[in-house]
């Protein structure tokens, strides 16, 4: 494993696994099912993007697991690497308490438009391509913009995450997606990957996860709803507790 590029707000890593480990997760991929994104409740897949699979399962571990039997080796290095990087993830347990593990196909054709992993309490994302094979003309690179498009932009719909890309002075990065490359960068960054081209001879195989603090919105919520019934408990008015950004 070595550190082959940093960003900001990215690290490159290659030959993140050893040939045994990345044989048991490739196993574990092969006989994974998988159903069409497009439709799923991933919110960043467009309607233009091409039917990237999603594996059906996806598996969540907490900051202080460690390996849980049964998961692939992979798994706990993951979490390890993670809890190793708290310039990309924060401080574990207290910036993140969770993980997530999903395989993604995706085939020639098919693509994943501007994002930003932003929201919903998520601090990093990570991706580990587990594909045999990638030539430089096949496509699917990664492509990231190294800045924090997570604040409004002057003019531009917080949302609008290809627009900031479009608007911005910098020139995004692209990542091949090298066999046992692992990428990791900050919630909050643009990125999209690049249509896998028609004369692309395997799969884009990749593991990929999210990095996120449980559900900080329901904290607030049960937060303000505790304030609600101590005021009523007493008999004053209670105030409303704000919204976090993040
Ligand atoms: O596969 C990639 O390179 C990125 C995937 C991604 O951005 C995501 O699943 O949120
Ligand atoms: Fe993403």
């Amino acid at each position: 494993m070595r550190i082959t590029q940093r960003g900001e707000r990215f690290t490159v890593v290659d030959d993140f696994l050893d040939d045994e480990e990345l044989a048991e997760l490739r196993g574990v991929a092969e006989r994974s099912a998988f159903s069409d994104a497009v439709n799923s409740t991933v919110s960043v897949i467009q309607a233009e993007d091409g039917a990237a699979r999603r594996g059906r399962r996806t598996v969540v571990r907490g900051a202080t697991d460690g390996r849980t039997a049964g998961d692939p080796a992979a798994y706990a290095r993951i979490l390890r690497l993670v809890a190793d990087e708290p310039a990309t993830f924060g401080v574990p347990g207290e910036d993140w308490d969770k993980t997530g593990f999903t395989f993604w196909n995706y085939p020639a054709g098919s693509r994943l438009g501007w994002h930003s992993d932003a929201g919903g309490g998520r601090q990093g994302s990570y991706i580990l391509f587990l594909h045999t094979e990638w030539r430089a003309s096949w496509g699917g690179e990664t492509l990231l913009l190294d800045e924090d498009a997570s604040k409004p932009r002057d003019g531009l719909d917080p949302a609008d995450v290809a627009g900031w890309v479009r608007d911005s002075d910098r020139v995004p990065v692209a990542v091949l997606p090298r066999p046992n490359r692992l990428l990791y960068l900050r919630a909050g960054t643009p990125h999209q990957v690049n249509r896998v081209d028609p004369t692309a001879g395997l799969v884009r195989t990749s593991l990929t996860g999210h990095v996120w603090k449980k559900l900080p919105e329901s904290v607030t919520e049960s937060r303000a709803s505790f304030r609600r019934l101590l005021g009523a408990l007493d008999g004053s008015a209670a105030p409303e507790a704000g919204r976090g950004t993040s």
